[in-house]
């Protein structure tokens, strides 16, 4: 049995992470932690300022995070205080912030950390690592869409992209939306949308005369993005302390 408390209980995807832990065999929900302090699925929420204590009575084995920057660095770093694994699905982390995660996680315990927790995505990228170094003379395009909602733009998905078209073509100046007379450059054009309640598509298109490539993803439910995480929570559970892709859970590495 995997024992698991939710960072972002009350959230978009952790609601939905804690009613799935619930109906998983071999999961099962012990905490949770949230902006303001309750219950969810019959276990206590309690705000940041409790997390050493929570971790402390309810022993979890996976603490899985999807929340903002600030508030998943105090949650990893609790975590790692209590020799507890994880699975990190926040996006928009500074520099720094990386550097912190990095900095606790190191020798410590396991953490599955990806910006997108859904199995399609992660072979979009394979794809794309594959193919992109055949298309490094075209002319490339990434674009992005989300819910209104959403905080951090280009999406963390989208980041992910852009580092592996900068691994296979080389590294592009990156041109953030076009306004007034603009000459395009051996750049990387980012676009993002924002509305209604558009789960996540992702778009890299490689043009050049007379055609075109576009590869895309997109997710029509956050099921399959909370599925992925509680398939990472299971995996990361027991694992050696590091960093781990959610490629290496899905064992997708060529
Ligand atoms: N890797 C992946 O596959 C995916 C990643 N994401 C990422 O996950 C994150 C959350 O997304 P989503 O669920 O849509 O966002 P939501 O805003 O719905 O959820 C985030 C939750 O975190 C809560 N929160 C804020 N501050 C704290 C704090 N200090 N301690 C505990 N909880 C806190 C918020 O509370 P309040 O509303 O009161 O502020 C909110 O309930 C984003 O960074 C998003 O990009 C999303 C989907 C998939
Ligand atoms: O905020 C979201 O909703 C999502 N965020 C992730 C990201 O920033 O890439 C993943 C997914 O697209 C949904």
């Amino acid at each position: 049995m995997t024992k698991v408390v939710v960072s972002g209980a009350f959230g978009r995807m952790g609601s939905m992470i804690c009613r799935m832990v619930t109906e998983t065999e071999g999961l099962e929900l012990v905490g949770g932690i949230g902006n303001q302090a309750g219950t969810q699925f019959n276990v206590e929420v309690v705000k940041s300022e409790e997390i050493d204590r929570l971790l402390t009575e309810q022993q979890p084995d996976v603490l899985i995070d999807f929340t903002i920057a600030s508030a998943a660095v105090t949650a990893i770093q609790a975590a790692t205080r209590h020799h507890v694994g994880l699975v990190v699905g926040t996006t928009g982390f500074s520099d720094a912030q990386q550097r912190q995660i990095r900095d606790a996680v190191e020798g410590t315990v396991p953490a599955v950390i990806s910006t997108n927790f859904s199995i399609g995505v992660n072979i979009f990228w394979q794809i794309l690592r594959n193919a992109a170094p055949l298309l490094s003379e075209y002319d490339i395009e990434v674009s992005e869409a989300h819910h209104r909602h959403k905080k951090d733009a280009p999406s963390g998905t989208a980041k992910t992209i852009l580092s592996i078209l900068d691994e296979a073509v080389g590294e592009r100046e990156k041109v953030y939306g076009r306004e007034g007379i603009t000459e395009r450059k051996n750049e990387i054009g980012v676009h993002v949308f924002r509305g209604g309640d558009i789960v996540g598509d992702h778009a890299v298109t490689f043009a050049k005369n007379f055609e075109s490539i576009t590869l895309s993803h997109r997710a029509y439910d956050r099921a399959v993005l909370v599925k992925g995480a509680l398939i990472a929570a299971a995996w990361v559970h027991g694992k050696l302390p590091g960093i781990y892709p959610f490629s290496a859970v899905l064992d997708l590495e060529s």
